[in-house]
């Protein structure tokens, strides 16, 4: 929440990664993105005009059976523009309207949110006349672009400025969903027989899954409600992933494709081992998904009753050790079958997603940011020295910060891994993912100097 998020959603080949990165990389709005783990694949900031907001690739779900486009069509809508507040539905402006664009367009229609058509390559304004088939698509506003030839970004732009939503709004919406404390959606992922559906049984406490011992039963995601201390939560099962050699036959193929889904719908995951299993490759591809979309996240080492001699001190430093990357992430030692530890689990749940909902004032991150420079300066490069003017959260769920430097370039990796940890240590996010995102105060590449306000507001934290 806090950034409006813009989702692309189209069939495949309009041209949907092309435009993304048009706009995020042309304008050079987001310069060097940098979180605690890896390159955010899936999402862009943008900053145009005073306002932040953020584009989803909707695209980057991809199609997973061309037998099965429209399910696949219906993932996309679900997970990547849930929480869009304006969506661009991109068609091909060379092919005219096809079957599937027809299919989308009625997806999108029940959804009732502010749309714009883009259609795109149009190479040449010649192109522009002949759109009126797409009409029939969709009441919303449209706007003619070309990627290739560069035609009308700044005319996307501004409509989509037009389109968001104004800050007031923005501020009315997040009162009402604290106030009305919406269901927490926590994802459960891990691979196969790890204990999953016994674990979401005794939450539920109902036997409305089944727990078999044969691996594998459950086959397709499951949305269960349970209420604990009068909040309500929404559990998401996940059918078990299977090792790395049966990757390739296409049941288990799903059984990852469906995980990675459910992780991006979860406000918070908890990602299952077996006290008794070693991490495989399929765990660290769970736990890479969990990294790339920010997600708050507790690995649960589940069957604890087997572990014997095994401490929860080795087994911390075994998973420390193989995702070095996510050592603030809380580990929990449960053993489901008995139910113990389970209503803790959940807790601790709430917890960390309360932190990552928490928004700290921008003095506070200056402060934090200035102490980090004065303890540690950015070591010059090129004879030129890094400085950071200021520093912003813009947003929640992850939390993100924007840092206003001279050059996002002259940064080397290792002081900003150094600065991540100071944000996590001094601001409360201790156990969530922050992303953190140096972006220039510099001319941008059409010439246009950065807005005013920025020049007004700067505060150089590194003097
Ligand atoms: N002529 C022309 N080609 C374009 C334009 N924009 C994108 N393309 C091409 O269209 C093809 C598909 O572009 P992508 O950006 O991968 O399309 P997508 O919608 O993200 O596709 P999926 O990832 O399959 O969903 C690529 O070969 C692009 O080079 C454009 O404005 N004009
Ligand atoms: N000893 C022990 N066994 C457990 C525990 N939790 C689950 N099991 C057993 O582990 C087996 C697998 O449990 P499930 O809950 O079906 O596992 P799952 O992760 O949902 O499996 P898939 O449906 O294949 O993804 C069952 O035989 C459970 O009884 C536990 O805490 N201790």
């Amino acid at each position: 929440m806090g950034v409006p998020k813009v989702a692309i959603v189209g069939r495949p080949n309009v041209g949907k990664s092309s435009l993304l990165n048009w706009l995020a990389g042309k304008r050079i709005s987001v310069v060097d993105p940098m979180s605690g783990v890896t390159r955010d694949r899936v999402t862009y900031l943008m900053h145009e005009g005073d306002r932040y907001f953020e584009l989803v690739d909707t695209g980057g779900i991809g199609i997973v059976d061309l037998d099965d486009l429209s399910a696949d069509i219906d993932h996309q809508i679900q997970v990547g523009i849930e929480e869009a507040a304006v969506i661009l539905f991109v068609v091909d402006g060379k092919t005219g309207v096809t079957k599937l664009d027809i299919d989308v367009a009625e997806r999108l229609r029940k959804l009732e949110k502010p749309m714009l058509m883009v259609i795109n390559k149009c190479d040449s304004p010649k192109l522009d006349e002949d759109i009126a088939e797409y009409y029939r698509l969709t009441s919303a506003p449209v706007v003619c672009t070309s990627v290739k030839s560069g035609r009308n970004l700044d005319g996307l732009l501004a409509k989509v400025l037009e389109m968001l939503p104004s800050e007031d709004e923005i501020e009315q919406d997040e009162g009402a969903l604290l106030s009305a404390t919406p269901e927490l959606k926590l994802a459960i992922v891990g691979r196969r027989n790890v204990g999953k559906s016994t674990f979401i049984n005794v939450l539920a406490e109902t036997d409305r899954m089944i727990v078999s011992e044969v691996a594998g039963t459950t086959r397709d995601s499951v949305d269960i409600h349970f209420q604990l201390d009068e909040k309500s939560f929404i559990a998401i099962d996940t059918p078990g992933v299977r090792k790395k050699k049966s990757l390739a036959g296409s049941v288990e193929w799903y059984g990852l494709t469906r995980a990675k889904r459910s992780v991006r719908r979860a406000n918070v995951v908890l990602m299952f081992f077996n006290a008794i299993d070693t991490i495989s490759r399929v765990d660290k591809q769970l736990v890479d998904e969990i990294a790339t979309h920010h997600k708050p996240c507790i690995f649960v080492v589940n069957k604890w009753d087997l572990a014997g001699d095994m401490t929860t001190e080795k087994w911390t430093e075994y998973l420390f050790h193989q995702f070095a990357s996510m050592r603030h992430v809380p580990i929990a030692f449960i053993t489901a079958e008995q139910q113990r530890n389970v209503k803790k689990l959940i807790n601790l749940a709430q917890t960390i997603h309360k932190q990552a909902c928490i928004r700290v004032s921008t003095s506070k991150v200056n402060t934090v940011v200035r102490a980090a420079i004065e303890n540690n300066p950015p070591p010059h490069r090129k004879n030129r020295r890094p400085k950071i003017f200021y520093g912003t959260q813009v947003s929640t769920e992850p939390p993100t910060i924007v840092l206003k430097c001279n050059d996002p370039k002259l940064f080397d990796p290792s002081w900003k891994r150094y600065l991540l940890g100071v944000l996590r240590e001094q601001l409360p996010f201790q156990e969530v993912p922050i992303r953190l995102y140096m972006r220039s105060r510099l001319k941008r590449e059409d010439g246009m100097d950065t807005s005013l306000e920025d020049q007004a507001e700067s505060v150089d934290v590194s003097e």
